[in-house]
């Protein structure tokens, strides 16, 4: 199975409210979407959305690298090689983490289709040519958490109530507009949901150091139980996180500080971060993602899976990742497709509110897309 072609194109959903953190506010779900062509008809599917205040990639800039650098790279290429072409991709020029995550989805999801196994059970192995692991007995679903857009605290309140209506047993809150505003809501929040649901606070580096370890207090004063707090300062202030890790007992999860394995290493090593927040979008797909797994794993460090604001494809496979090394992530932040008012991906993986569930079919199992808008 040898590639012959990889097509661009556009596909957008609207969301169902605007998505709003400290950092952005946005109404759809904007992803470009790659299809490598093969020889034998089959196709392979991968996506990425554009997060450039996160990773640097505008979909301009991957169309860009996609065209001149990666794609002839891959066409004429077997299939069979994939782990190879997966290595080559991430060795042929720094960064452009989206758009390589975009292609190594693209590429597994062919690989795992050839061998005519569910992505999961390829992701089970390391590498090319070991044993599958027998995956027969695991169940086939993952519960995700919802984003709780930040915004005053009757929204807020109104988004959780429904939320909980809809399923959802964990609420992940954005904070990081004013201190005193976000300790309040988060406060209010806990007092009429906390019964009921657990609550994690994602502050997309909005906060100081010293913030964070006051509204911890505030949180602890008020016998306001919180899961986790997701990155708090700024993704290059590990010093901050460190010096927050110290002197609060709520755990804090990386998110922005963690793209790759040398940065989780380092975050584990100093003890600034108790959890790794593993996207496909920060790891430039999914073989840093294993190598990060794998390490945790061996640290006994807990990993969340999440994800951009993005659809169904490329979390389809962040969904297949977090099947197949369950052990290590226990945590699951895949809303990106129960945001939007739904899903133009049909087959495979199927995303109902809180419930994501993962079929057997080879790859990811996509079998059509509506509303392609094909790149010239
Ligand atoms: C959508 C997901 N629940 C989420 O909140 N991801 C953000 C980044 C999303 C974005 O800005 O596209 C995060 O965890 O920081
Ligand atoms: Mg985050």
């Amino acid at each position: 199975m040898n590639i012959t072609e990889i097509r661009l194109a556009k596909l957008n959903v609207p969301l169902v409210t605007p998505f709003k953190t400290s950092l952005r506010s946005v109404t759809e779900i904007d992803d470009l979407v790659v299809v490598i062509h093969t020889d034998s008809g089959e196709v392979g599917y991968g996506s990425a959305p554009e997060t450039p205040l996160i990773t640097g990639d505008t979909h301009q800039s991957m169309i860009d690298v996609i065209r001149n650098t990666f794609t002839p790279l891959l066409v004429g290429k077997s299939i069979e090689d994939t782990w190879a072409l997966a290595a080559t991709l991430q060795q042929a020029i720094p960064l452009h983490n989206s758009a390589k995550a975009a292609l190594e989805i693209a590429l597994f999801d062919l690989y795992a289709k050839r061998l005519n196994l569910p992505l999961y059970q390829v992701l089970s192995t390391t590498r090319a040519g070991e044993s599958l692991d027998n995956q027969s007995n695991i169940p086939l679903v993952l519960k995700t958490d919802i984003t709780i857009s930040m915004n005053d605290f009757d929204t807020m309140f109104v988004d959780s109530k429904k939320a909980i209506a809809q399923g959802f047993d964990v609420l992940k809150v954005k904070v990081g507009n004013n201190l005193q505003q976000d300790i309040d809501s988060v406060i209010r929040l806990y007092k009429e949901f906390g019964e009921s649901v657990a609550i994690r606070l994602d502050v997309n580096q909005a906060w100081t150091a010293q913030q964070t370890v006051q509204a911890a207090q505030c949180f602890t004063d008020n016998h306001v139980s919180i899961e986790l707090i997701e990155q708090p300062v700024k993704a290059d202030d590990i010093t901050g996180l460190k010096y927050i890790a110290e002197r609060t007992a709520i755990p804090i999860m990386a998110d922005e500080s963690a793209f790759n394995l040398t940065q989780v290493k380092n975050l584990i090593e100093q003890q600034a971060a108790d959890i790794i927040n593993i996207k496909l979008m920060k790891t430039a797909g999914l073989t840093q993602a294993l190598a990060i797994t794998d390490y945790c794993q061996s640290k006994q460090v807990t990993c969340m899976i999440g994800c951009m604001l993005e659809g169904s494809i490329a979390v389809a496979a962040a969904a297949h990742l977090a099947l197949a090394k369950s052990q290590t992530i226990s945590k699951i932040d895949l809303d990106g497709p129960s945001l939007g008012l739904y899903d133009p991906v049909h087959g495979g993986v199927c995303f109902d509110k809180a419930n994501i569930y993962i079929s057997n079919e080879a790859g990811l199992g996509i079998s059509t897309i509506e509303g392609l808008q094909f790149l010239s």
